[in-house]
């Protein structure tokens, strides 16, 4: 028997779960508020409180971390790779420690499936890392050369409940068309054509609908103001975009529980927001049905608000049922997804991919694509 311990750290939410083969013997969904994370200046700084929790989930169990056959991670922002199992080595924690290409809880994640192993000797992996890039070369091209849209999103579960969808239908994945709205912190809508997601908003930039905790598209003109106003510094502005904005600006809260009870007891203001938010939803799958040509097999509402059923659902369910069926998959199956994956490699049916390769080689496409750019 493999145990595993799968461990998901995401912007408002640290996800743990533990495996005993194929089956779920603990899972837990530790929630934190802006108020917990906020004491915090930086993500990295959240690792020594993350890893409590971590620690803490396992001891409760009483196992010790020697006795896991394998601690799994939902990867962070390394460098751009493909999609699969990674085996965690000393190139992504120093990428993911200098946080080269940006900060996301994910790293975390990581980070401390890195430590635990290096304690055990117990192997670390990563699965579908949230800079898995699949993107056609047409949808990089931003509107200036000198900036180039990123392929940064939730991976492991957009593909995941893709796959699901798929196996419900008795098709491939290879085989279908779907548009996928993760909704959780933040948001990310792609459009996965035959099994490659690509297009896809940057979900850890002004980029996509507003989230519970980030703000999504800005008006850019108003934005170099703001930033030539000498009212605030490059980290407040950076923060106004992903942690303080969205639900959390306008509403002090990233909870979509809290913004629902307010609601329910007659907040106009609340009401109006939330729904601008859903209507944002609506327009990104909209777009992403253009990037499939209409050619839609389902829609595929996920993610933790895709539990609130009440609003936000039927809201965007509205606005674009007329493209293809709309399927709601609420929370994640990510910790299925990580733990599943971990023990293909372990019962020796997948081999594990090399990061330092993938990345070179992705790194090789992408150079040949910024050529003919930038010449
Ligand atoms: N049962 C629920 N009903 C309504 N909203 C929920 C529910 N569970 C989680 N959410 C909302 O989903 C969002 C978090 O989604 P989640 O996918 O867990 O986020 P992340 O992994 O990005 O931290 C929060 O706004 C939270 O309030
Ligand atoms: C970095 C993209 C993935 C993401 O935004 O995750 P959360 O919604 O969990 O913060």
């Amino acid at each position: 028997m493999f145990r595993i311990l799968t461990i998901n750290p995401g912007s408002t939410s640290t996800k743990l779960s533990i495996f005993e083969d194929e089956r779920m013997v603990k899972m837990q969904n530790f929630s934190h508020s802006p108020d917990e994370l906020g004491r915090f200046q930086r993500i990295l700084d959240q690792l020594e409180f993350r890893e409590k929790i971590v620690r803490q989930f396992v001891e409760e169990t009483g196992y010790s971390l020697s006795s896991f056959s394998a601690f799994v991670s939902r990867g962070g922002l390394l460098d751009p790779i493909p999609g699969g199992v990674y085996l965690v080595d000393d190139l992504m924690i120093e990428t993911l420690k200098s946080a080269k290409n940006g900060e996301h809880a994910s790293n975390l994640g990581v980070i401390i499936a890195h430590r635990f192993s290096a304690e055990t000797g117990v192997p670390a992996y990563v699965v579908d890392p949230v800079v898995v890039d699949e993107m056609e070369d047409f949808a990089r091209v931003s509107g200036h050369p000198n900036y180039q849209r990123k392929s940064i999103f939730h991976a492991l579960n957009q593909k995941a409940v893709a796959k699901e969808v798929a196996r419900m239908v008795n098709k491939r994945y290879e085989e279908m068309n779907l548009v996928v709205a993760h909704m959780g912190g933040g948001i990310s809508i792609a459009a996965h054509r035959k099994g490659r997601v690509i297009d896809v908003n940057n979900a850890l930039d002004g980029d996509g609908p507003f989230t519970p905790e980030r703000s999504g598209t800005l008006p850019l003109t108003q934005l170099v103001d703001l930033c030539f106003s000498g009212k605030f510094t490059y980290e407040e502005m950076k923060k106004r975009i992903v942690g303080n904005g969205g639900l959390v600006a306008y509403l002090g809260t990233s909870d979509a529980r809290e913004v629902v009870r307010r609601i329910k007891q007659g907040d106009e203001w609340a009401k109006r927001v939330y729904r601008a938010m859903a209507y944002q939803i609506a327009k990104w799958i909209g777009k992403m049905a253009a990037v499939l040509k209409g050619e839609v097999d389902f829609i595929v509402l996920t993610g933790g608000l895709a539990h609130e059923k009440e609003f936000l659902v039927p809201w965007i369910t509205e606005r674009v049922s007329f493209i293809a069926p709309v399927l709601v998959f609420p929370g994640s199956n990510e910790e299925k997804a990580l733990a599943l994956s971990a023990l293909r490699v372990l019962r020796g049916e997948e081999k594990p991919k090399n990061y330092s390769e993938e990345s070179r080689r992705w790194r090789e496409r992408y150079d040949s694509y910024l050529d003919g750019i930038l010449r």
